[in-house]
């Protein structure tokens, strides 16, 4: 099979837009479009154009702003309505003006639907579809129809389904696309069902999953594999009710699991990057847990997979993470073991060729915290402070505290603001210093920085990030610990520090010295 035989159809601007949450500009439109065509899908479909203004406006701007290497456009929309004449259709005509190589056409394919949806005889239904695909083939477009409801449909008369598509291909579409529009199936039933039509009709066959069964892509595939060559998909699942089938996921299982060349070679490593940009434009925070694309898809916490990927990586991971752009990833927590430790330090560019002491006293050290609170995975800085701790060039103490202190006054206007003082030696000189913020840890970083600031000027450009904290209440009663990540930059990078106390300034402090320290870890000359 070559990719031209099979294509993979995106639906994010259109199906995927119908995700509860999820408004896109126009020029988000244009830049998700060209996103998409990064990772190679053959079409791309873009809105409704007749039904939504956005969409309307989408086309017309992409006549002349986008320019697309892999994908034809699509626009999307209804066969014409139920006792109207074609030509007098006017969102069939809208989608004409359009100027799309490609139209998708949404048809009824059930009779329940028909007949109460629709309120029209199964007869015209099949005239709607064969006169609208027709009409548009007629002005030049190539057009698809996703047969709507198929799967449900079949299961009350199966025969009628498979009229719609032969009504639809005798017309001149290109593809039937059975869609599980309910998204009620599960893998076994789709196979079924396209394997008995694939055995009925000659015409090219696609598939389109809603997710509510949680088997979108795995249904997907079981069409596939079944016989269809068109797979619809959206860009991280985002869809109507629990979303669609995860284009990249279908893509990513395609091309190295199924050995279908569904997107070009070069295309795949794009997937992450291409994965994440379009959350981003989504505005929905990337799933970290999403397979093949996630931050976590090849994250290692576990000591005992960690001691197997030592000796080789694929003994605990399903591909090579960089086929499809990520990474992996050794996380050490109280999971980890001496492995995780060793690998981590590779990730982390530190030696620690023949020092197997200091990684068991990593890991021990690593085990007591966490069991009070401490958590690293999300704190690689902190880690490698730690680490580098135990190694006989481990580097010197910033500095050394006499002591720090630190206020929150509310001023009768209604004005907050903090103070802090902190007094530290630096090379044998003691020095004291005061800072003010709008909160107690801004003044300590303040009042940090500009004790530290002439002797490490690289503190000039750090600045803390974001700040998060967690109430640990599971050791019981009042005293709940407090942990504290930092997410601190230079302009250059971000990193992360952590705190834990049941102190919440103490727990800030601790992830305050470890940022700052950092920062001169990393760039140690200014
Ligand atoms: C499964 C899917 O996800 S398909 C995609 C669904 N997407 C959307 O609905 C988003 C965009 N939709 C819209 O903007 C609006 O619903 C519009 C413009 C399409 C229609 O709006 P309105 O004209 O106000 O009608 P309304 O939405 O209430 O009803 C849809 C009409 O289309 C008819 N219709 C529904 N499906 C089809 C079809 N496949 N072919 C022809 N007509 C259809 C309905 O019978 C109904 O007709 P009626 O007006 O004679 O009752
Ligand atoms: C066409 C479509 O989105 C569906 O049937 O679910």
């Amino acid at each position: 099979m070559t990719s031209t035989d099979f294509h993979v159809f995106d639906t994010t601007l259109r199906d995927g837009a119908q995700r509860e949450g999820v408004s896109y500009s126009v020029a988000d439109k244009l830049a998700v479009a060209r996103l998409l065509d990064e990772i190679g899908v053959g079409y791309i479909e873009g809105g409704w154009p007749g039904a939504l203004p956005k969409d309307t406006e989408f086309f017309s701007r992409a006549r002349t702003e986008l320019q697309l290497k892999h994908a034809q456009l699509v626009a999307f929309g209804s066969t014409r309505k139920a006792g109207v004449a074609v030509e007098d259709d006017l969102q069939v005509r809208a989608l004409l003006d359009a100027e799309t190589p490609v139209v998708c056409l949404v048809a009824k394919s059930d009779v329940r639907h028909v007949r109460e949806a629709l309120r029209t005889t199964l007869e015209e239904n099949l005239a709607m579809v064969a006169d609208t695909v027709a009409f548009l083939v007629g002005h030049g477009r190539r057009v698809f129809v996703d047969c709507e409801h198929f799967f449900d449909g079949y299961a009350a008369d199966p025969g009628y389904g498979v009229r719609v598509l032969d009504a639809a291909f005798a017309a001149g579409a290109e593809v039937g696309v059975l869609c599980d529009t309910n998204g009620g199936m599960l893998p076994m039933g789709v196979g079924r069902v396209v394997a008995d039509v694939r055995a009925r009709t000659p015409g090219k066959l696609g598939i389109h999953c809603q997710d509510d069964t949680g088997c979108a892509v795995a249904n997907t595939l079981a069409a596939v594999e079944a016989g269809v060559t068109h797979v619809q998909g959206t860009a991280n699942g985002y869809g109507e009710r629990a979303g669609n089938a995860d284009t990249f996921v279908l893509v990513a299982n395609l091309v190295t699991k199924m050995g279908i060349p569904a997107v070009p070679a070069e295309c795949l490593p794009e997937l992450q990057r291409v994965s994440h940009a379009i959350a981003e434009l989504a505005n929905i925070a990337p799933d970290d847990h999403q397979p093949y694309v996630g931050a976590s898809a090849f994250a290692h916490k576990a000591g005992l997979h960690a001691s197997a990927i030592k000796v080789s990586p694929g003994l605990y991971n399903h591909l090579d993470p960089t086929v499809v752009g990520n990474d992996m990833r050794i996380l050490v927590t109280e999971m980890a073991g001496r492995a995780s430790v060793e690998l981590k330090g590779r990730e982390l560019g530190v030696d620690l060729a023949g020092q197997a002491d200091a990684i068991g006293r990593v890991v021990d050290q690593v085990k007591v915290l966490e069991a009070d609170g401490w958590s690293f995975e999300a704190a690689d800085a902190s880690f490698e402070l730690l680490l580098r701790s135990q190694l006989p060039e481990a580097p010197p103490p910033l500095f050394e505290l006499e002591s720090y202190r630190t206020s929150v006054e509310h001023w009768r206007n209604g004005v907050v603001v903090s103070e802090a003082t902190v007094k530290v030696h630096v090379d044998g000189e003691r020095i004291i210093s005061t800072g003010e913020g709008n909160g107690p840890v801004n003044a300590l970083d303040n009042a940090l920085r500009q004790a530290l600031v002439s002797r490490y000027p690289q503190l000039a450009d750090v600045a803390l990030a974001d700040y998060k904290v967690r109430i640990l209440g599971w050791k019981g009663g009042t005293s709940a610990t407090t942990r504290v990540l930092i997410d601190t930059t230079d302009g250059a990078g971000e990193w992360t520090t952590v705190g834990v106390h049941a102190n919440i300034v103490e727990a800030s402090w601790h992830a305050l010295v470890d940022a700052l320290a950092y920062a001169v870890l990393r760039r140690p000359q200014p």
